[in-house]
């Protein structure tokens, strides 16, 4: 059996037929190690949404397979894999996604509303996850009290709540400048590295990469050699 976290297989996926039919990813193949971040990136339309909707099962390839933790995520029925994306992935999105009515600690603590954990339980996880991400003393208040970089932060400390073994961000600076961008970036290193997750970071941002531990290059959704220009 391999050891990788998340194995992805020739995976191919057109949406749309006849001329509007558009190939969103041409055989793509991609493995991630426990513990390894693996940043995404290619031109807009390359394929990277696409790929990482297909790992974290949003969405099923047409061929080829994705294999995350042993499980066959391309083949699973909708709801186990409902309970492998609630036991085995955090998401981060460009858009944070928080719950504008509650607070900051509210949000953190969704996805453990989903478990067994009780009450307490709850609370010493949300208040470990707050000052991870250096919000300690924001737990009670609402995203629109927040900066987007601390909305950004609360995002991903939600997202880490279940103990992900892999984390699927989606442009997570997208929506931040440049110097909050790279403070984000450095802080889900840093999470990644603590948490022992395996992270699959789609970004356009040059600027991030260095803090990869392999970056992997989409052209037209297919993997490209990044040493060799296209
Ligand atoms: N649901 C869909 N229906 C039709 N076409 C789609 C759909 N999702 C993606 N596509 C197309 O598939 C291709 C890949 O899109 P995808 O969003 O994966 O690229 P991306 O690299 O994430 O782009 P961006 O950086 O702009 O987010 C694009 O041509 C896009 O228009």
């Amino acid at each position: 059996m391999s050891e990788d976290l998340v194995v992805v297989e020739g995976v191919r996926k057109v949406y749309g037929q006849g001329e509007a039919a558009v190939t969103a990813l041409d055989g793509v193949s991609l493995r991630a190690a426990p513990g390894e971040l693996i940043v995404l990136r290619g031109p807009s339309g390359s394929g990277k949404t696409t790929l990482l909707n297909m790992v974290g099962g949003l969405d099923r390839p047409d061929a080829g397979r994705v294999v995350v933790a042993g499980h066959e995520v391309s083949t699973l029925p909708e709801e186990e894999l409902l309970v492998l994306r609630r036991d085995l992935m955090g998401f981060v999105f460009q858009s944070f996604g928080l719950i504008p009515v509650l607070s900051a600690a509210e949000n953190v603590g969704v996805p453990l509303r989903l478990t067994r954990a009780t009450a307490a339980e709850r609370d010493e996880r949300v208040a470990t996850l707050l000052s991870l991400v250096g919000l300690a003393d924001h737990a009670a208040q609402r995203p629109y009290e927040m900066s987007g970089g601390q909305q950004q932060r609360v995002a991903l400390a939600r997202s880490l709540a279940n103990r992900p073994r892999l984390l699927i961000a989606d442009e997570p600076t997208g929506q931040l400048d440049s110097q909050t961008g790279r403070q984000i970036m450095t802080l889900l290193r840093a999470l990644v590295d603590g948490e022992r997750v395996t992270a699959l970071v789609a970004t356009h941002d040059a600027a991030l990469v260095g803090l990869a531990d392999r970056v992997v290059e989409l052209h037209d959704g297919r993997v490209v050699d990044p040493a060799i220009p296209v």
